[in-house]
């Protein structure tokens, strides 16, 4: 079957439903997932073009909801064309976009129209859009949610761009009673400024003097801050990419509490530990910063339990010499990872060391991430009437990461080189094949997301 042509069914002998792992025919039409059959039973209405994946596992398309486009203003960065690609590639069918690093970023009702005008036509797989909370820009959250935002992000420290300042407490007072009684959501960058001393003579070039310049009392301590808002305010909150696990007994307690409030943790947090950082590899730099391997153990446990919810990228690339790699200073490169193609092997090949089955990748990659950008309704389950947005790969086969096969825009990654678990096959978008072994669509045929206002 021909990349870019209309599926109206898929067969597998793996299909993940719900908990279980069976053989099935699932059958599409006009976009949507109409009926999942027992295989041996064919589609009964004729003309049916069934994509058989003999073996490969099809699942639903993974929803990488933090993911920084860059575009408009920042296209050298990234930009919906080749981020779009890459997701395809990578079996993600949706991602939203966040609303910093674009210039302008997304924080008014005018530029999210441009945001909308600039990704119209040039995007691969579904995007959906965050709105951004800044000093002052109380009066355009309600508009942007009007418009479709899928919810708010802001930042408690400096977010390392000028045209996106973060807020204080009372511009977080004024945001929440914007926000109170709409449904929507607040994310948070948890990282705030502490007093601390830093050691004068440190060498910017050792992963060490970097780590211990953002250590983890400044998430302990946004979190802190973040917990009272989501109480006082009863508004929904999530903490974006958690890297320490100190916080951890705090959020527990607080949603015991009845706080909502939910936690996402990245896939470099989950995959790579300070103690392996090489000195002036600022690949690895990002923030918060990746922690030493007795952190990681503790992210992965609060996985297994249930203690965080989901797992996304935090893709945020920029050009190479941002990354400062020349000199390996640690404090003057960007801080950001580039992972998106990469998110499901990358999660697959550990967690599956750690008895984590199908079912727990759809959960933490696909359907948590829908509830947390509402569009569970429409995407993110193998359901009859939800997007027919498929991911058909081999969670068995083995690939290295060569440059010539990543397709975000910079290739600057820590994991250029490595073995990862967990081949994609084939993505399906709303019923269209628009990626099959290395082969894309030549149309881009994503929509952009608007998230209609919610209903409570
Ligand atoms: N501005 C931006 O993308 N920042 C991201 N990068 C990173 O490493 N953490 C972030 O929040
Ligand atoms: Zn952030
Ligand atoms: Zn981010």
């Amino acid at each position: 079957m021909e990349v870019g042509s209309p599926v109206s069914a898929v067969r597998s002998q793996r299909v993940v439903l719900g908990n279980k792992v069976c053989p099935a025919v699932v059958t599409i039409k006009d976009g949507r997932i109409h009926k999942i059959l027992p295989d041996g039973e064919d589609p009964d209405e004729g003309g049916f073009e069934v994509l058989d994946m003999g073996d490969s596992v099809v699942m639903p398309g993974i929803v990488d909801c933090h993911v920084h486009v860059n575009e408009p203003g920042r296209t050298s960065w990234e930009g919906f064309w080749t981020a779009t690609r890459a997701a395809a590639a990578g079996g993600v069918t949706t991602i939203v976009d966040m609303p910093l690093n674009s210039i302008p970023p997304t924080t008014t009702l005018h530029n999210f129209h441009e945001k909308l005008r600039e990704a119209a036509g040039k995007c691969f797989v579904d995007t959906a859009f965050w709105g951004g909370v800044i000093p002052g820009n109380q009066h355009e959250l309600r508009p942007l949610l009007n418009a479709g935002v899928a919810g708010f992000k802001c930042f408690l420290i400096h977010s390392g761009v000028e045209e996106f300042p973060h807020v204080t407490l009372s511009d977080l007072h004024a945001a929440m009673k914007m926000l109170q009684g709409t449904g929507s959501v607040l994310l948070f960058h948890a990282e705030l400024e502490c007093h601390q001393e830093t050691p004068e003579l440190a060498d910017p070039c050792q992963y060490t003097t970097f780590l211990q310049s953002r250590p983890d009392v400044m998430e302990m301590e946004a979190i802190q801050t973040i917990i009272d808002l989501c109480l006082q305010y009863k508004v929904r909150c999530h903490i974006v990419h958690l890297a320490a696990a100190k916080p951890l007994k705090m959020i527990q307690k607080a949603r015991q509490a009845g706080a909502l409030l939910t936690v996402e943790t990245t896939h470099h947090y989950l995959n790579l530990c300070a103690e392996n950082i090489p000195a002036g590899a600022t690949q690895f730099k990002c923030c918060p910063p990746i922690r030493g391997a007795a952190n990681q153990a503790k992210l992965w446990s609060a996985l297994k339990d249930g203690q965080i919810d989901m797992v996304v990228s935090d893709h945020s690339p920029c050009t190479p010499d941002l990354k400062n790699l020349g000199s390996g200073d640690f404090t003057k490169a960007w801080g950001g990872i580039s992972s998106l193609q990469f998110g499901l092997p990358l999660f697959w090949t550990s967690a599956t060391q750690k008895g984590f089955q199908l079912a727990d990748v759809v959960r933490l990659l696909s359907q948590e991430t829908v509830r947390l950008c509402s569009l569970d309704q429409q995407k993110g389950s193998i359901q009859p009437g939800y997007d027919a947005d498929l991911v058909i790969w081999d969670p068995e086969r083995e690939f290295k990461i060569h440059e010539a096969d990543i397709h975000h825009k910079n290739k600057v990654t820590p994991y250029l080189g490595i073995t990862l678990r967990g081949l994609v096959h084939a993505t399906v978008l709303r019923g269209q094949l628009v990626y099959r072994d290395g082969v894309f669509c030549t149309e881009p045929l994503g929509k952009s997301i608007l998230i209609p206002a919610r209903k409570i």
